[in-house]
């Protein structure tokens, strides 16, 4: 069955703060969302809700999430055969630089510089293209902390497409434990892992939060990620004190800025400090240790 693609085309502030509704409003939905600027520093941005079912009903869920927005662009409707599904979301997306991390599909392997870390997505079906606030935060504080540290094993947890599973790896050469609630994403984080040979380090399963019997076998981590929501990533404060080892980072990202002081919250009651917030595009990603 093919998918419907709803879009709406807006200035860089309003994209962003319409792509935090409808993000916040299909949370439990689990339909893909996307920012995107289809061209280069127009800063003209594209919103787009991608469904598989009855497209009418979502297109007036879209309406009424943003019943406040004035003016709201219009919204538009296009159908997206299955087939092309893959290609189509890649096409539009323009490989990202965050300091040595390069994320790119395979149509812009040449823009590999020396020195760089390159990591190939090639799949569209999970979330991590390095495009988004969050992922790109993620791939920055990564990068800082792997100046400083010397982590020897760690932990991606909602590793998505693996893009920073894959990041940790090739840039520490150190085993990392990629999980993910969702199948289909562990499907596509393991074949990005292979895309990249990285498959001796990266590690890839399927689990709800610290809910697998691997956490146990590979604890403690000195490096943990985890990108996914304020709500469970709280929930999830005193699993992430268990499975750190003291003096060890935490990197905490999908949160919008006004849940921060929560989710600080949240970790200080479980004994850690916070080191440093990186804010883009309306998310924070925080770095903790403990
Ligand atoms: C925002 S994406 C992040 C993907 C990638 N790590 C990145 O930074 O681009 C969040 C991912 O976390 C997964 N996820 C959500 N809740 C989870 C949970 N409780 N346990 C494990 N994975 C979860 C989702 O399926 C999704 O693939």
């Amino acid at each position: 069955m093919g998918q419907t693609r709803l879009f709406l085309t807006a200035p860089r502030e309003q994209a962003e703060s319409i792509f935090s509704i409808l993000d916040a409003h299909f949370e439990d939905d689990g339909l893909p969302i996307s920012i995107f600027e289809p061209e280069e520093d127009s800063g003209i941005f594209q919103i787009s809700i991608y469904t598989e079912d009855d497209a009418d009903s979502l297109e007036q869920r879209v309406l009424e999430s943003l019943a406040d927005v004035s003016p709201l662009p219009p919204l538009g409707r296009e159908d997206v055969p299955e087939i092309d599904w893959v290609s189509h979301s890649l096409e539009g997306l323009r490989p990202v630089r965050v300091g040595r991390f390069l994320v790119h599909g395979s149509h812009d392997r040449h823009l590999q510089r020396i020195g760089d870390i390159a990591i190939e997505i090639d799949a569209g079906l999970a979330f991590g293209t390095g495009h988004h606030g969050t992922t790109a935060g993620c791939l920055s504080t990564l990068a800082d902390i792997l100046k400083s540290e010397q982590p020897r094993n760690a932990l991606d947890l909602g590793t998505g497409s693996a893009v920073l599973a894959i990041a940790i790896a090739r840039s520490a050469r150190i085993p990392v434990l990629a999980t993910d609630i969702d199948p289909v994403a562990t499907e596509v984080a393991r074949s990005n892992v292979r895309l990249n040979g990285v498959t001796g380090l990266v590690d890839t399963h399927t689990a709800p939060g610290f809910h697998h019997s691997v956490f146990a076998r590979e604890k403690p981590f000195d490096l943990i990620v985890a990108n996914i929501l304020a709500r469970p990533l709280m929930a999830l404060a005193p699993a992430m004190a268990q499975h750190l080892t003291p003096g060890g980072s935490l990197v905490l990202s999908g949160i919008l800025e006004r849940q921060r002081r929560a989710v600080v919250a949240a970790y200080g009651g479980q004994g850690f400090r916070h080191v440093r917030t990186q804010a883009r595009e309306g998310w924070v990603t925080i770095h903790m240790k403990r």
